[in-house]
């Protein structure tokens, strides 16, 4: 049967004026899905937005494709806030909800964007299909009674201020790259004697070929480093997940996330009581994310990830000034990302005011990632 929305366009505008509050938009996307139904502060949130176009819908066509249109729609005006805020990844191809649909003349004209600008915005684009069916398998519900099951979170800011205070270097979160279960195990096991605080785990298996798996194996292989989960996390569904596979922390990136979505993810963690890695790369993102509540980690990442171009004097240039006052009063322990080889680099890191350090690439070139790391600090730092 024709469907009506092909014979008329519902009258839904797509811009923030027929939403007289974006925010409530945003948390509905969440609500839709059945994961949120509170705002960032804890306020009910409304579902106007929803209900009006909701109005406007037919209902000749099935409820399915309705749902779809819907979060489509939201998702634009997520993205609408996100660009708002300066971020140029958008969460999703510009390609219009269901095929049958025919949607104002203003948005068939603006779907000619449907190839990603840069590496970054493919990853979230193929993340957001990934997500999408990881939670049709395991749906919420699933996933909640799956933490029941999950093994006890360990301290990770803790760790990291620990040796920081036992060693006066930076705390070093040492990443495991791609490698099979087994190897990822060798690995994490050789950095937590070579003196590592905590451990990083690459989940992306697409373009990181890491995974979930090294996780879960790292975690049940009694490695006592708190572990992060590295990943590309847009939706709240994998902070859940990542828990149930032994996360001790995420990592929230700030190129990619709202400070609403930031916000409301920094809250789900703390209630897991684990840690979040929130990652800047620019002064605009730092000046975000110092604004929002109850950061305790930053990332700076030395590496561009539209351009995977590095860069450490990065770092220094975010922690100068006013933004560097900010961190010291807030007592924000820093972390420097990427592209750190030498002594030398993390002397230059550490002067510019971090406190730990996130290294991959220079530990797995060694053929003994502990050799790996005395190398890479200039000295013994195990004990
Ligand atoms: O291998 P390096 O240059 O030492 O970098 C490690 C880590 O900082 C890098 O893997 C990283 C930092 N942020 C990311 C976000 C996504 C993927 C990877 C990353």
């Amino acid at each position: 049967m024709e469907s009506t929305w092909f014979k008329s366009p519902p009258a839904i505008s797509f811009s923030s004026s027929s939403c007289p509050k974006p925010r409530d938009c945003l948390t509905v996307r969440a609500s839709i899905r059945g994961e949120l139904m509170k705002d960032g502060r804890g306020n009910p949130i409304s579902l106007r937005c929803v209900q009006a176009q909701q109005s406007s819908v037919s209902h000749d066509g099935d409820s399915n494709s309705e749902l779809k249109i819907k979060e489509w729609e939201v998702g634009k005006y997520q993205d609408e806030i996100a660009a708002s805020q300066g971020i140029r990844i958008r969460r999703r191809p510009l390609t219009g909800p269901p095929l049958h649909y025919v949607g104002p003349f203003e948005f068939r004209l603006q779907n000619e964007g449907n190839t990603p600008r840069n590496i970054l915005e493919e990853i979230v684009w193929n993340k957001d299909k990934e997500v999408a069916q990881l939670k049709e398998r395991k749906p919420m519900y699933k996933l909640k009674k799956e933490l029941e099951n999950a093994p006890p979170v360990k301290d990770f800011i803790g760790a990291l201020k620990a040796s920081y205070a036992r060693t006066g270097l930076p705390a070093l979160i040492a990443e495991v790259k791609k490698a099979s279960p087994s190897r990822g195990v060798q690995i994490a096991q050789a950095y937590e004697k070579g003196g590592a605080a905590c451990l990083s785990v690459l989940t992306d298996t697409k373009y990181f070929q890491g995974s979930f798996e090294n996780l879960e194996a790292i975690n049940r292989a009694g490695v006592k480093c708190p572990l992060l989960c590295k990943e590309f996390i847009i939706d709240a569904w994998q902070i859940y997940y990542a828990r149930t596979k032994g996360a001790d922390a995420v990592l929230l990136i700030a190129a990619v996330l709202p400070d609403l979505d930031i916000e409301y993810m920094i809250k789900i963690c703390k209630i897991f009581g684990m840690a979040t890695l929130v990652e800047v790369h620019d002064e605009k993102e730092m000046d975000r994310v110092l604004g929002i509540k109850g950061i305790k980690l930053v990332g700076i990442n030395n590496r561009n990830l539209e351009t995977f171009e590095v860069d450490i004097s990065n770092t220094k240039k975010l922690l100068e000034g006013e933004r560097g006052r900010i961190i010291c009063e807030n007592d924000i322990i820093v972390v420097g990302e990427s592209g750190l080889f030498t002594p030398e680099d993390i002397a230059f890191v550490q002067e510019a005011g971090v406190k730990a350090v996130l290294v991959g690439e220079s530990l797995v070139k060694q053929s003994d990632p502990g050799i790996g790391i005395t190398g890479l600090f200039g000295r013994d730092i195990s004990s």
